[in-house]
């Protein structure tokens, strides 16, 4: 019989866990230090819960970490991580080490439903939803763990779809009784989803990044499907109700792609869309994948966007790549072991 994982579950959850099995309520906080502040990989290291109390947990219950399956590491430091998260199925995470930090970015779903068209996740359609045990684990059995100084939710998947998990995860590694970071350790990035937006920035303090990828809703809707659901325009409208203008960073995120989004025509647009609202814009470089006739602009150009945005009050940077060599794009390591299984 498989067992239940504890890792992944917050306080009031264990504080049921330890109910159901007549243990005194302070075990749950106990067992959350061992997990979260100890990070021990078995039950029988739980060492201040009696011999039996550890008895009984572990006849229904396991820590539940799982190390990665595969690495692919990058002439610049950078490792993708694969972790198995059931038959045949796999995510990946992405370790990116920098001079002064060291992120993680981590994924929320196999696949998505969202269908971006430059998307290497999207092409695989949607397979399931993580559970935050499954999320956490990625941080939680990175080899580089204890190194961490950020974890980004840019992996795959579309974090705000599946977010009963997701938050539980945030509130681990926010709350005292779990990781306790700071929520600024930590940024989710999202399409902007209508049914989901405005519960993650109410129930919590984390960074917050929109893939935007163009000002204008008729283009947006051919490189991003949701945008008919829930168009930029109203997105930014929502967000404005909301401070950004302290601790708490919102963050726009645009691939620029040549000869598509990237004339002064779109940078202008997006200085009229993004008035008022405390943000910054962030360049990225396409990371072609097969079968899609998209392709990133050249540096000169991206230089252009982004000094014009700046000048006109929207700061904007232009974001390194990192693992070129092993990415091509997120999706591409997961997709790539699926089908290798599916041919064994
Ligand atoms: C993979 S998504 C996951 C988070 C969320 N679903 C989203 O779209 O924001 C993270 C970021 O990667 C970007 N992205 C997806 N495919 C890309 C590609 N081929 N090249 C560069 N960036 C890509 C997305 O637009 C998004 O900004
Ligand atoms: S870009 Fe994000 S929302 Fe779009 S398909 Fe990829 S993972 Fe999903």
């Amino acid at each position: 019989m498989s067992k239940y994982p504890l890792l992944g579950m917050t306080l009031a959850e264990l504080q049921s866990v330890v109910k159901s099995l007549g243990m005194p309520r302070f075990a749950a906080k106990q067992i959350a230090a061992w997990l979260y502040d100890k990070k021990v990989s078995s039950i029988d290291e739980m060492t201040n819960l009696s011999l039996n109390n550890r008895e009984a947990l572990k006849a229904e219950y396991e820590v539940g970490g799982e190390a990665p399956v595969d690495a692919m590491c990058s002439v610049d430091g950078t490792i993708k991580y694969l972790y198995r998260v059931g038959e045949n199925i796999f995510v990946e995470a992405v370790y990116i080490p920098d001079d002064d930090r060291a992120t993680l970015c981590v994924s929320s779903q196999v696949g998505c439903k969202m269908n971006c068209k430059f998307c290497m996740t999207g092409k695989q359609g949607f397979t399931t939803n993580l559970t935050a045990n499954q999320i956490l684990n990625q941080i939680n059995s990175l080899p580089e763990r204890d190194k961490l100084t950020n974890v980004v939710l840019m992996g795959m998947g579309e974090p705000l779809d599946n977010l009963d998990e997701v938050l539980k995860t945030l509130e681990i590694l926010t709350s005292s009784y779990g990781y306790g970071w700071s929520p600024k350790r930590i940024t989710l990035s999202s399409i902007g989803l209508r049914k989901g937006l405005q519960r993650f920035i109410e129930e919590s303090d984390c960074h917050l990044a929109i893939s935007l990828h163009s000002p204008f809703p008729s283009q947006r809707s051919e490189l991003m499907p949701a945008e008919r659901a829930f168009s930029i325009t109203e997105i930014v409208d929502l967000l404005k109700n909301y401070d950004f203008s302290k601790q708490r960073r919102l963050s726009f995120e645009y691939i620029v792609f040549r000869d598509v989004n990237d004339s002064l025509i779109y940078a202008k647009e997006l200085v009229k869309l993004l008035r008022g609202v405390d943000c910054r814009v962030n360049l990225i470089r396409f990371h072609a994948i097969p079968g899609v006739d998209l392709k990133g602009a050249d540096m000169e150009t991206m230089t252009t966007f982004r000094d014009y945005l700046t000048s006109h009050g929207v700061f904007t940077t232009i974001r390194a790549s990192r693992g070129e060599d092993i990415f091509a794009a997120c999706g591409m390591l997961s997709t790539s072991k699926q089908g290798e299984n599916n041919k064994n």
